[in-house]
């Protein structure tokens, strides 16, 4: 249904290629797994034009190509089949003009990640967890020379694929549907990016030796995740949701992450940004009309959740493998 054999020979070439040992087995199987909603939306995606545009710009933001470049006629079509995979959760996207307003402003995660990270010219990257892959791109934009984003979900995967298509089928950046527990120990990646993951695995130390298990020696971790107040034994583990959202675990304080990071193993670790997420970064748009963030929040009580927990906070760690 999905052919990742342009990923397979990319890295066949590389320092990536022990991955081959499992990873053709690993995608046949997904391959072979019913789908739900995924053959209507292949169906959607190979509508999709996959001309190289006449400009793309990744530094600043995700642009590809320009109003007056297409006919108003295509550029509607293109917007109706984009919109085919609603909800759009990760952006914003231009796409000849075409504005996808996502659910949340991920540009404004990357402004509070990037001034803090080594630069990313050169490297290869893998972002755990990528969503439909907004920060893969802007990686590339940074220079990166390959991304590899992993995330289970297959909306995703269609949305960085129509990306990707009018891109002109760019092959500096591959989403694979797996998630992070499937990796073998490939320790092959110069900056590994886990952002808004943590708390979603049921034993988080396990998921830090995981993404260290992928990082070259010196390689640096970007771990950004939701956390609480408070001092380095201070962790929060809601009953039930939090925020409304399934699944999810542990909400350690920065200072308590810091000392998880250490006990696996990584060094110089650094807490460089906390923040309470505001309802203009996360918020219903018209490319995703369900409910969010300000649905969340007591409203009665900005500072809680609808739970009764604090209210979303994020932190951005920078640790180095020394190993
Ligand atoms: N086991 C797993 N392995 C890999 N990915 C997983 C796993 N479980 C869930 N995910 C994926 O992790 C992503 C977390 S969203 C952060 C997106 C982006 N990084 C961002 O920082 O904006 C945050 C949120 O919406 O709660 C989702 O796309 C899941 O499918």
């Amino acid at each position: 249904m999905f052919d990742f054999s342009d990923f397979y020979q990319l890295i066949a070439k590389n320092r990536l290629q022990n991955w081959l040992n499992v990873l053709p087995a690993q995608l046949t199987e997904w391959q072979n797994q019913p789908h739900g909603d995924l053959p209507k939306w292949m169906r959607v995606l190979k509508k999709i034009p996959m001309d190289a545009p006449s400009t793309i710009d990744l530094k600043d933001s995700v642009t590809i190509g320009t109003e007056d470049e297409l006919p108003a006629g295509q550029r509607a079509k293109i917007e109706n089949l984009l919109r085919a995979f609603h909800p759009w959760r990760k952006g914003p996207y231009n796409v000849h003009g075409i504005n996808i307003d996502t659910e949340w402003r991920s540009d404004w995660k990357w402004d509070r990640v990037l001034p803090h990270i080594s630069p990313l010219k050169g490297r290869y990257v893998l972002d755990v967890g990528c969503g439909n892959g907004y920060h893969m791109w802007r990686m590339l934009g940074e220079g990166a020379e390959l991304t590899v984003g992993i995330d289970p979900s297959e909306l995703f995967l269609v949305q960085f694929e129509a990306i990707r298509r009018m891109m002109g089928n760019d092959q500096r950046a591959h989403l694979l549907p797996l998630g992070i527990e499937k990796l073998p120990e490939l320790k092959a990646f110069d900056t590994v990016f886990s952002m808004g993951v943590l708390y979603h695995r049921r034993s988080p130390l396990d998921h830090l030796i995981q993404l260290k298990n992928q990082l070259v020696k010196n390689g640096e971790l970007v771990l950004e995740t939701l956390v609480i107040d408070g001092d380095e034994n201070a962790v929060l583990v809601p009953f039930s949701r939090y925020a409304q959202m399934h699944n999810v675990y542990f909400f350690p304080s920065a200072k308590a992450l810091k000392v998880w990071l250490e006990k696996v193993g990584f060094v110089d670790v650094r807490i460089v940004d906390e923040c309470v997420t505001t309802i203009d970064e996360q918020r219903t748009t018209d490319w995703m009309t369900h409910n969010s963030l300000p649905d969340y929040l007591d409203p009665n009580d900005p500072s809680k959740t609808v739970e009764g927990y604090p209210a979303p906070k994020r932190a951005i760690l920078v640790a180095r493998n020394p190993d």
